[in-house]
């Protein structure tokens, strides 16, 4: 299913979302922990267990700053109704995500979220659309963090209408750009199971895009089974940052870019591998049983710990 003969992708971009309130609790934060594997192989492990419990209480959980992605959530659904672009939400696949922290997240919170299009392309076979969401927390009316992301549309390509492929970026660059890996051996390693229920876990931080749980629409999207949240593995990937690089201080994350590479059926096992670049992270993440790359990308730091260096 393409864009309709007369899609307008000038009308698209400028297509106004309505504002979204995002409302969670610590309750949210734990059950998001869990859902990306905090303290799936040591429910002792103490730089994680402060992401699903605290001894003083639960306002003084720790939110990671993979979190902040839920904040779209809202919008999924928006992005199904868009001016002219018509497309099989069931071969929607998540391409990339950009999130940008200036804040760290608190236990709990409302959010107003707003959003904009900030980047279409035409890429015969697919379009690409990237969505930024703005997020500030409604008390103080600060703004908190940034969310970039980049869905791909199979076969909602080719509305082009002059012989070049119509590109769009409201920032003139390609955020989802490919990652260069480092030559060199990684500077730390982690490697972790996903569960077998890790998706229907992960869905009740509220993406429940049913690729991830239904066999049959899994089917339709070309899979043999559902597969994983491309935000769940990004989750894995930051956690592992922050165990190995961050001392567990999860606060020392300013930005995170990852590119989805190749989908992920949960129980795999996936492994982390990280360079140290200055204060960048540059990771990637392969699923050992295929000994393939799932995602790449990069984790920009505010500080380094001793323990980093
Ligand atoms: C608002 C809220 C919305 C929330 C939506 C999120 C909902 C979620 O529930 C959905 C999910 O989580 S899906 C699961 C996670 N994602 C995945 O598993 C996808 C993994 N990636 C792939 O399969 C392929 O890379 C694939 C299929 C993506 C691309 O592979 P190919 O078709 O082989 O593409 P290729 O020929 O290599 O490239 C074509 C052009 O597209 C660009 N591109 C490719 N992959 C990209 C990616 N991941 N991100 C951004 N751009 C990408 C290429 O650069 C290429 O462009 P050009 O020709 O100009 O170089």
């Amino acid at each position: 299913m393409a864009a309709s003969s007369d899609f307008d992708p000038q009308l698209l971009i400028a297509h106004k979302f309505p504002e979204k309130i995002y409302s969670y609790t610590e309750r949210d934060a734990a059950i998001y922990g869990l859902g990306v594997g905090a303290c799936a192989k040591d429910a002792l492990d103490d730089k994680e267990l402060k992401y699903v419990y605290h001894p003083d209480g639960q306002q003084f959980i720790q939110v990671l700053p993979t979190f902040a992605a839920l904040f779209s959530n809202d919008f999924a659904s928006e992005i199904e109704h868009l001016p002219g672009l018509e497309y099989d939400p069931r071969l929607l696949l998540h391409g990339h995500q950009f999130i940008e922290i200036y804040k760290p997240l608190p236990s709990n919170a409302s959010m107003v979220n707003r959003a904009s299009i900030s980047g279409l392309q035409d890429k015969g076979k697919a379009a690409i659309l990237e969505i930024e969401i703005l997020s500030y927390e409604k008390e103080s009316g600060e703004l908190i963090c940034m969310n970039r992301m980049a869905v791909y549309l199979r076969g909602a390509g080719g509305f082009s209408k002059s012989s070049q492929p119509y590109s769009y970026s409201k920032h003139g660059t390609n955020t989802a750009s490919n990652i260069g890996i480092p030559k060199g051996q990684p500077y730390a390693i982690f490697e972790e199971c996903t569960q077998p229920s890790q998706a229907l876990l992960y869905r009740l931080s509220g993406d429940y895009n049913p690729l991830h749980s239904d066999p049959k629409i899994a089917e339709v999207a070309g899979f043999s089974r559902p597969i994983l949240h491309g935000l769940c593995t990004l989750g894995f990937a930051v956690r592992a940052v922050c165990n190995r690089i961050c001392g567990g201080d999860q606060t020392m994350v300013k930005s995170i870019s990852g590119r989805f590479l190749l989908h992920v059926y949960p129980g795999e096992t996936l492994i982390t591998e990280m360079w140290l670049d200055g204060l960048r992270v540059v990771y990637q993440v392969k699923v050992k049983e295929r000994n393939r790359t799932v995602l790449s990308g990069f984790v920009d730091l505010n500080r380094l710990v001793s323990s980093s260096l």
